[in-house]
């Protein structure tokens, strides 16, 4: 089985509005279950975007500091989903290797991250990507194609169009993909997505 991503949202949208399961326990479902899988590294560099693709990394990287792993996180642009700001203050509290990621000047600070580390987790775009990558999402994406030792995206490797599996300008190559609840029908046999594993979101289907 495979979904779209209005099939995506609609699972969403009835889990909070009928089931009353407020989107930041979600968002923690899938930064657990994420984190049950992943957290055999000793260091990571999260790349997390503005909406909630951003958040599940932010959440993501609470867990993995919890558990004694050294982590860099890199947020681009301003921070749009609730959660995400939830989860960032939050982060704020145990960690000051938050940086930003807007400027070309900034690119210099990720690659040192990306090349030190054993793992990146890409947590630009998820199923919200909805327009070409361009200028420094475009350039970010090439640096961590470029220099990183291993690649885990969260939901969907930044830069394929969920439902149809086009890249949009450019994309990050995974290594393995975290997907949430189900894989979308853009990655049935994308070799961008890498190895792929479905984490648990805690709502009924549709
Ligand atoms: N129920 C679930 O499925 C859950 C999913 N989770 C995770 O959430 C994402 C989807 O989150 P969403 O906030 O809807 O979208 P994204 O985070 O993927 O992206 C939205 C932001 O990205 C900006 N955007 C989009 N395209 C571009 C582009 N080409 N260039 C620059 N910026 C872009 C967009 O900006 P706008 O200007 O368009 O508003 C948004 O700010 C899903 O994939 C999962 O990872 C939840 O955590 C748990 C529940
Ligand atoms: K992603």
């Amino acid at each position: 089985m495979s979904l779209l991503r209005e099939e995506m949202f609609e699972i969403d949208r009835r889990a909070t509005e009928i089931h009353k399961i407020r989107p930041i326990l979600l968002m923690e479902n899938v930064a657990l279950g994420i984190f049950n899988e992943i957290n055999k590294y000793d260091s990571y560099t999260i790349v997390c975007g503005n909406g909630n693709n951003g958040g599940d990394g932010v959440a993501l990287a609470r867990h993995l500091l919890i558990d004694k792993r050294d982590v860099d996180i890199f947020i681009m642009g301003e921070p749009q989903s609730e959660e995400l700001i939830e989860n960032l203050e939050i982060l704020r509290t145990f960690t000051n290797n938050i940086y930003k990621l807007n400027e070309e000047e900034d690119l210099v600070k990720l690659v040192d991250s990306l090349e030190v580390n054993e793992v990146t987790v890409d947590c630009i775009f998820g199923i919200g990507l909805c327009r070409d990558v361009r200028g420094i999402f475009e350039k970010v994406i090439e640096e961590i194609n470029r220099h990183s030792n291993y690649i885990i995206s969260i939901d969907i490797p930044s830069g394929v169009e969920a439902n149809t599996g086009e890249v949009l300008n450019t994309s990050v190559i995974a290594n393995e993909t975290m997907t949430v609840y189900e894989i979308k029908k853009g990655m049935v046999d994308n070799e961008l997505c890498g190895k792929v594993t479905t984490i648990y979101l805690g709502v009924p289907g549709l």
